[in-house]
């Protein structure tokens, strides 16, 4: 068995599609050893041994020790390595202690951060990973995906994640999207094989690992796991990493310029250093020291570290995140898009009652509802449940299932065929219209049939309108006599139908949603929905809500636009009803062709290529297997208010991540820039390379507190962008200002006290390390800096970090680094001008931080219109409520 898989595996490694589909059942069973009732425990943990976990993707979790090689083999420190290498075999202990003590306690510092950051996001996604239904010691468990092998037997229902490549050992009515495979949005049909041709186009037997199950159910045998699938092929080379999000690609670029500015500047050092002074190891070490305190090297931990504590608080408040850099698109949505049920609605529906052709309580609808219900295959829906709730396990009547056509969301409605005493029907149910148009005739309530004409379907529509626009959600059904000897029917049978009658549903609104929505619209988002409903419902419930919702547009509108006019209307409309699944995706590309980033929250099989398709894919912890692994957000809490406490955490990332940016763009790199220009004029170096390390891990040591940080109201009111452009203002003000008062410590130092080298390396450090730490107090807010108040964490790290740099350069403890004790007046004279600067920047930070144009005037208009509607609102079925 295993020489067969094995086999397999190195010919999928060698690029040429196996094609397993073209193989009978019976052969695939014995080839893999394994049974329709499935493996044995044992069996199963032996074949994990041997073919490992079965995971798409693999080799990107690092271990400890491989990041740690990774971090000693980057250059910068590599040649500190090297220089503390030659300092010991030159006698220099002191040196090589101390650079190795500094180079460890820094990358240990570094990767203990990542690594907790990391730890804690692997257990939150575990959390919310999908499960399948395997056939275990003869029994069905549900089972983690990674924990499958070859040989396994895994049942599928629609709405399922295919967890491997398979074949198809039974199915009914089974749909499959393979979009990610292949790109066609259109379901494709699996049934049993085997297939003729070999290549996977013509496998309609085979099911792929990474593609869903959308309708219908399928029992199908894993073939292949992990790697040697075909998601497997091609997510190593592609899905590897996710694509960077504008914010990355933003910090990114800010990093690489840096780090050209840096290569540039220490390579002139250097230079000049040798022209001066020949050729020292002390000036090489100075300009190493240099580039390490210059380099954003933090810059990727940093990210890491807070977004990981952002995805940790808002999992303490019910939203899970799965793809980190989620937060920052989540901080930077302006529109959110959301179906109805579940979110907007209770999504507990009850079934209140049915009428007939004739608008009169009639029971008769509900039973043949209720006779589709139970023997529908695939896809079961809430409707479902609620029409079969209550009602006697087995009430058929005496009808008995023979074959049936799947819900599907393009079609919206199932059909089955049933038989009782040798009579034979077709049972449609679904959305009204969807039903309604397929009908030619209706049953009066006497059971005579009559012709449905044009008069009776105006009449019917009407009626239909009418319950709709009271809230009601409706499933109509109709019949339709078939053959005796009819075995099986097709989409071509759904015609010539009597209409019966519609059940009646209510789902009621969700009272929360009002405020709900009301808090992210004052976050500065719009909100869209999105709804594979009727108009009159949606609009309803919108009324009901008293949310202020603007234009509406059916898929019927949509099917006729091309992407370019949808993308031109979709901004003015607030309202989609009755749209299919593929439209539901198109709508959220048109709105991030205009410009907006775009979130989705959705929980069916429906909602999945829409979730995949926006900015920030979201879904709930109930939802369907298939929208939960598109999303890259779920909320355990069905409920949008959840969401807001994630915009503001996504937003307070953003602006930690900025405090980051603005410390290394301005004050360190100025810092940094003033010692190197120094090094031009002085007979000196203004810092021994030691003490430049020692500054630097200083620096980085008060940082660690920035993830705690609170962010300033103003900040979380708004979508946050990447904004290059303030960066660089921000830059060109601060940077300047740092490098002035630098300068004048210079002066006063060399030309004022007549410092020598090591009471002017003192006082140069003090001067250097205060005002770069303190500096952050001032630059991470807005605000005035004394109506904002930063987090205890940051404080603590902050001033310890100072308080160590003081105690090791004003103590006799100085004298191992080469410090000196600084007199009286010198301490006095950095002390005035660290606060000058500190001054200095907290006014000048006004002109270089100015906020970027607030919310549209529009929006917030819109804002209050909806805090009106929400505190006058009483949440009543009926109660009608103007649209604004
Ligand atoms: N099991 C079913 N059988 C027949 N018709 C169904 C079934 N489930 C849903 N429908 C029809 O398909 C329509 C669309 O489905 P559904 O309401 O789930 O879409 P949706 O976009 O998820 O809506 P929502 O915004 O309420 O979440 C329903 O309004 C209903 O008319
Ligand atoms: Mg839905």
């Amino acid at each position: 068995m295993n020489q067969a898989i094995d086999a397999a595996a190195e010919q999928t490694a060698r690029g040429e599609p196996l094609a397993f589909w073209t193989v009978s059942n019976d052969e695939s069973l014995r080839k893999l050893a394994a049974r329709p009732e499935g493996l044995t425990s044992a069996e199963a943990r032996e074949r994990q041994d041997h073919y490992g976990p079965n995971r798409a993707v693999v080799g990107l979790h690092r271990s400890l020790i491989a990041k740690l090689a990774k971090r000693l083999s980057e250059p910068l420190i590599a040649i500190l390595l090297i220089a503390a290498g030659i300092s010991g075999a030159t006698g220099d202990w002191q040196s090589f202690v101390i650079i190795l003590i500094i180079v460890f306690f820094s990358i240990g510092l570094d990767l203990a951060q990542e690594q907790k950051a990391e730890n804690a996001v692997e257990a939150l996604k575990r959390s919310v990973a999908v499960t399948a239904s395997v056939r275990r010691n003869g029994k069905v468990q549900e089972l983690a995906v990674r924990d499958i092998v070859p040989g396994d037997v895994v049942e599928l229902r629609a709405g399922d994640l295919v967890p491997a490549d398979g074949i198809v050992l039974s199915g009914h009515g089974a749909l499959a999207n393979e979009a990610i495979l292949t790109g066609e949005p259109y379901p494709v049909e699996k049934r049993p094989g085997p297939a003729s041709g070999s290549s996977p186009s013509d496998a309609f037997n085979a099911l792929f690992g990474g593609t869903s199950m959308v309708g219908g159910e399928a029992l199908m045998l894993v073939v292949a796991t992990g790697a040697a699938t075909r998601f497997g092929a091609i997510s190593a080379s592609v899905l590897a990493k996710e694509p960077p999000t504008a914010f990355e690609r933003g910090v990114h670029a800010l990093g690489m310029l840096i780090l050209r500015l840096t290569g540039f500047l220490v390579l002139f050092v250097l230079l000049t250093q040798l022209i001066h002074h020949g050729l020292s190891l002390e000036s090489f070490l100075f300009a190493v020291a240099l580039a390490v305190g210059l380099t954003p090297e933090l810059l990727p931990m940093v990210m890491t570290v807070t977004l990981a504590r952002g995805a940790v608080r808002m999992a303490a408040s019910k939203v899970v995140v799965k793809r980190l850099s989620a937060i920052h698109d989540l901080g930077a949505m302006d529109v959110l898009c959301t179906d109805k049920t579940g979110t907007l609605t209770e999504a507990k529906i009850v079934h209140i009652g049915s009428f007939g052709a004739d608008g009169r309580d009639s029971a008769r609808a509900a039973q043949f509802i209720r006779l589709n219900s139970r023997f529908a295959s695939g896809m079961r829906s809430n409707l479902d449940d609620a029409i079969l709730a209550g009602a006697p396990a087995a009430d058929e009547d005496g009808w008995a299932h023979i074959d049936d056509l799947p819900f599907d969301f393009e079609r919206r409605r199932a059909s089955v065929l049933v038989s009782r005493d040798g009579e034979r029907a077709l049972v449609t149910k679904g959305a009204p219209e969807a039903v309604l148009s397929l009908c030619t005739h209706l049953e009066g309530p006497d059971g005579a049939v009559a012709v449905l004409d044009e008069t009776q379907r105006v009449r019917i529509a009407a009626l239909l309108d009418d319950k709709g626009r009271q809230g009601f959600r409706l499933l109509a059904v109709a019949r339709r006599r078939m053959r005796a000897d009819c075995r099986q029917v097709g989409l071509s049978d759904e015609a010539h139908l009597v209409f019966i009658g519609c059940a009646v549903f209510l789902d009621p609104p969700k009272a929360s949603a009002t405020e709900a929505v009301a808090r992210l619209v004052k976050a500065g988002i719009r909100v869209k929905i999105i709804s594979g409903d009727a108009a009159p419902v949606v609009r309803h419930l919108v009324e009901t809500l008293g949310l202020p919702t603007r234009g509406l547009m059916t898929g019927e509108d949509i099917s006729h636009l091309s992407d370019a006019a949808l993308a031109a209307r979709v901004g003015k409309t607030d309202l989609f009803v009755r749209v299919s699944p593929d439209q539901k995706s198109r709508i959220v590309r048109a709105l991030r062709r205009r410009g907006h980033t775009v979130g989705f929250i959705g929980d069916g099989i429906n909602d999945a290529p829409a979730i995949h398709a926006a900015d920030v894919g979201l879904s709930v912890e109930g939802g369907t297997d298939v929208a939960r692994e598109a999303a890259d957000i779920i909320l355990l809490a069905p409920d949008l208010g959840v969401l807001a406490i994630g915009v503001a955490e996504g937003r307070r990332t953003y602006a930690n991540i900025m405090k980051y940016v603005r410390m290394g763009t301005s004050s360190n790199f100025g810092n940094m820039l003033s010692m190197a220009l120094a090094s031009l004029v002085l007979p000196f170096l203004p810092l021994a390379p030691l003490q430049i390390l020692l500054n630097n891990l200083l620096y980085d040591l008060s940082e660690i507190g920035i993830p705690f940080d609170s962010a300033d109201e103003e900040t979380l009111a708004t979508p946050q962008i990447w904004d290059m452009k303030s960066v660089l203002r921000f830059t060109l003000v601060m940077g300047p200002l740092s490098s002035l008062f630098d300068i004048a410590t210079f002066v006063l130092l060399r030309w004022g006290f007549g410092a020598d080298v090591a009471v002017f390396r003192t006082a140069w450090f003090v001067e250097s390390i205060a005002t770069q730490i303190l500096v952050i107090f001032i630059i991470r807010t807005a605000r005035p800096l004394w109506t904002s108040r930063p987090h205890p964490v940051l404080v603590t790290t902050s001033l310890g970090a100072l308080a160590v740099a003081l105690i090791l350069a004003l103590t006799p403890l100085g004298g191992f680094i080469g410090f000196a004790a600084l007199p009286l007046p010198i301490l006095a004279a950095i002390t005035g001008i660290s606060l000058s600067y500190l001054a200095a920047a907290e006014i000048l930070k006004r002109f270089a931080m100015r906020s970027r144009s607030h919310a549209p005037a529009a929006l917030l208009a819109h804002a209050r219109a909806i805090e009106h509607a929400s505190a006058t609102q009483h949440l009543e079925h009926t109660g009608k409520r103007p649209i604004t």
